[in-house]
């Protein structure tokens, strides 16, 4: 077999990656190369091709779905695949409307102009947004004191593609003018394990299937995740001078980064620990688990919980959270006898 991981750097043609470089190899830039997540691909191509044979600008597009799933890898590949420009923001970074109007003004006709979590939007930039997706046009502020006067400017016919983690934080206004509506779910083992196949090719991996199938296993159906961890792993194999990531040297890896075979890391062990130990069980409010772990409620919210319920290991509940009783499985800890073990199913 031939050997495809280098001593020293890693190596693609003549030219050195950082991990920038890297991530940026990686990301697929295709609906073909976009791994998993069939049913959506299918309706996005035919939506691409309609609006290309139109010649028109595709409808608003709004993508939601958690962190590192591949909402701005799917943004850009509909730009490539519609052969137009891609302007890209974030919610934050529009502070003022003179922000958005000056982004609304570079855009060419059918850009596709991506705001990346537009759950943040300031009203009065949220305001502006409406007429511009649903006019195509932009009110400015002409002059100054009494003279001042608003003129409405024409916009180029333009997509925008609204992408969140948290769908439910959208004005209904605001969600009601996208025509196109998507959700990426987390991935399956088996698309998990086509990414890191693809990845491992990408940066000169080889890599049992074994391997990719303990790394899919462990990355949480996020890609990023699977990405990161086979990452992570080469770097144990080559200091190990394995010229191929082997089941054995996965297993190391990842018991040396404290990854268990749920892809739990260490503080989202804490995390079950705290509410069993220090709270027996639940339920805990939010603010006061975060301060209990050192987390803002913000990032336990949505980025520790979201893989905790999804695994069945952490309840939300209007009381607060509660450990069910296969987080005490997991976590090695006997359910009291005087736990309600009912509560954790409720
Ligand atoms: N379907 C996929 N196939 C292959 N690789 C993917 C896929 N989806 C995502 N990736 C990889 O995962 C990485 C993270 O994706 P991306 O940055 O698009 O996620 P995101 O949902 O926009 O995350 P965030 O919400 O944190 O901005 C990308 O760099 C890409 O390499």
């Amino acid at each position: 077999m031939e050997s495809n991981l280098l001593p020293e750097s890693i190596l693609t043609g003549d030219i050195q990656l950082d991990e920038e470089g890297q991530d940026n190899i990686l990301r697929p830039r295709s609906l073909n190369e976009f791994q998993g997540q069939s049913d959506l691909k299918e309706n996005l191509d035919i939506f691409i091709r309609a609006a290309k044979a139109r010649q028109e600008a595709l409808d608003h597009l709004f993508i939601s779905g958690p962190p590192g799933l591949g909402k701005t890898t799917l943004a850009g590949i509909v730009a490539s695949e519609l052969g137009v420009n891609f302007v890209l923001t974030s919610a934050p970074a529009l502070e003022k409307p003179k922000d958005l109007a000056g982004l609304l003004t570079s855009l060419s006709e059918h850009s596709l102009f991506f705001i990346d979590e537009i759950h943040r939007l300031k009203p009065t930039i949220e305001e502006m947004l409406y007429i511009a997706m649903e006019d195509f046009e932009m009110d400015i502020i002409v002059g100054q004191g009494i003279g001042a006067r608003n003129v409405r400017i024409p916009l180029p016919r333009f997509t925008l593609v609204g992408a969140t983690t948290k769908p439910g934080s959208v004005s209904a206004p605001l969600h009601t003018r996208f025509g196109i509506t998507i959700r990426i779910n987390p991935y399956t083992q088996q698309e998990l394990q086509a990414i890191i196949r693809r990845s491992a090719k990408l940066l000169h991996i080889t890599i049992s299937t074994e391997a990719s199938l303990l790394l899919a296993q462990c990355a949480r159906g996020t890609p990023r995740v699977a990405n990161r961890l086979l990452k992570r792993v080469r770097d144990f194999a080559q200091v190990h001078q394995k010229t191929e990531v082997d089941y054995a040297i996965t297993t190391i890896a990842l018991q040396k980064l404290q990854v268990d075979h749920l892809g739990l890391e260490e503080q989202d062990r804490f995390i079950l620990k705290t509410i069993i130990n220090s709270y027996h069980g639940g339920p805990v409010g939010l603010q006061t688990l975060a301060i209990a772990v050192g987390e803002s409620a913000e990032s336990l919210e949505d980025f520790y919980e979201p893989y905790l319920v999804q695994q069945g290991l952490l309840m939300r509940t209007r009381q607060g959270r509660t450990a069910t009783h296969l987080a005490y499985q997991h976590m090695g800890i006997t359910l009291p006898k005087t736990h309600d073990s009912r509560s954790l199913f409720e």
